[in-house]
């Protein structure tokens, strides 16, 4: 099929250039093979895309961080050229994510060298798959962009003709771990924060911990994120490789927001539970999270902060029944959230609002914000933080990172955490995070 053509729009000395056509194959594990960088995968729902290469990149840092890479993105698709016979599915998009925090962490070496307090990027390939539909889009900028697009367009299309499925290899194994913080130490953290809640200087936090693993063997990452769409098709999964650095992955049930002209879609996610050994112990365990005065507490927190953030931007915000969320390790419980927008709202602007929910910081915010870095003693990077799209037209949709590590070829870090309120017992949240580990340690051991 002949690409789609038209004309670059030139502002000042920018221009951008889109062009896309259709493929025949799916070929999105070709895009991730290649060590270029920036590099990211997305899959949720029926589409998956994976991009490489960047035709623009936007960083920003601290507080201000969302709305500047807002306006940077905003004023990156204005000067867009994108035919106007490709449609919305294989337009280019901005991919990226937020640092959890505001600052940067103090001390100590850490996993996340190379991951700004922002980083998005317009990729120069972009392959998006829905359903049975699989486009390639090119994006370049600079005096030359249409003619640069053209080509790169031609060069892809070549490449993935090419290109055939291969089966992922086996998980590298593991030779060595080293927790942070050790289980004596949980125990004291989590009863310093139920102290802070007794209080009354909090109403929940959510602490997390952190589980270093040396790898005996190389780690790919895109292997991991091929038997990640296997054990877990209903999650976000997800992989983002910055210019430098590791590789940010997982597989992570909480969307925090997704945006389509002025409808929002997002969800509490709090409370949880293991899974039985049959069918009939999994409902027991479901029935007593339902009924858990606990878990409720902690879940209910979560909804109505989230209703209270979308209520200055929303005419209407409706809260669903709460349900049971059951995935291959734990049980978690849910309330889906919709709203129907007052006026037009960048995605970036919800994504600013919501983040971080008390599913992944507590109540009230700055309180369990300071909690959670004075008692946790590792950098939490991107983990529990927004990771995904935006769109020329200011929809998109962002995950919470969770479920997730950053990796290099031979390390790796995991991050998890629970929520701790008054009624939290230390061992069972310990048991607890052990349990959110898992979709990405058996990927690993
Ligand atoms: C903080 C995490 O999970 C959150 C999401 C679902 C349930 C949670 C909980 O029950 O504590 C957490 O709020 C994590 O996976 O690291």
């Amino acid at each position: 099929m002949e690409p789609l053509r038209g004309d670059g729009t030139t502002v000042g000395e920018t221009t951008v250039v889109a062009r896309g056509c259709r493929l025949d194959d799916a070929p999105v594990r070709a895009v991730l093979e290649t060590d270029a960088r920036p590099r990211f995968f997305w899959a949720a729902g029926t589409e998956s895309i994976a991009a490489r290469g960047s035709a623009a990149t936007v960083t920003a840092g601290g507080q201000s961080r969302f709305g500047d890479v807002q306006a940077a993105v905003e004023a990156l698709f204005e000067d867009c050229s994108v035919p106007d016979r490709l449609p919305s599915v294989a337009r280019p998009r901005a991919f990226g994510g937020f640092a959890f925090h505001n600052g940067s962490h103090e001390g100590g070496d850490s996993p996340w060298d190379g991951f700004p307090g922002a980083a998005f990027f317009l990729p120069e390939i972009q392959v998006t798959v829905r359903d049975d539909d699989a486009w390639l889009t090119a994006t370049a900028t600079g005096p030359e962009a249409a003619a640069e697009a053209e080509a790169l367009l031609d060069e892809w299309r070549d490449r993935l003709a090419d290109h055939s499925e291969r089966e992922p290899g086996p998980p590298p194994g593991i030779s060595h771990r080293e927790r942070t913080p050790t289980r004596d130490g949980w125990r004291e953290q989590v009863s310093a924060a139920i102290s802070g809640v007794d209080r009354g200087d909090l109403q929940k936090v959510v602490l997390a911990q952190s589980l270093k693993v040396a790898l005996e063997a190389d780690l790919s990452v895109p292997d991991v994120m091929a038997r990640l769409s296997r054990t877990y098709p209903d999650c976000y999964r997800f992989m983002l490789s910055p210019e430098s650095g590791g590789t940010f992955f997982g597989a992570t049930p909480e969307r925090l927001v997704s945006v389509r002209g002025r409808t929002v879609r997002t969800e509490a996610l709090a409370g949880s539970t293991g899974r039985g050994d049959t069918p009939a112990e999994d409902e027991w365990l479901a029935a007593e999270l339902l009924e858990s005065e606990k878990d409720r507490h902690e879940h209910k927190l979560v909804a109505d902060a989230i209703r209270d953030q979308l209520e200055p931007f929303a005419s209407t915000v409706r809260i669903g029944d709460r349900t049971i969320r059951r995935l291959a390790t734990v049980q978690h419980l849910r309330t889906s959230i919709t709203a129907e927008l007052d006026d037009d709202e960048h995605v970036l602007s919800l994504v600013e609002a919501l983040h971080p929910t008390p599913a992944v910081g507590g109540l009230p915010p700055d309180a369990a914000l300071r909690t959670i870095r004075e008692t946790e003693a590792f950098d939490r990077g991107w983990y529990a933080a927004p990771i995904g799209w935006v769109d020329a037209a200011g929809n998109g949709t962002f995950a919470v990172g969770l479920r997730s590590a950053v990796a290099t070829e031979r390390e790796a870090t995991l991050f998890a955490g629970a929520g701790i309120v008054a009624d939290s017992d230390p061992d069972r949240e310990w048991d607890e995070v052990q349990l959110k580990y898992r979709p990405i340690l058996d990927e690993l051991e």
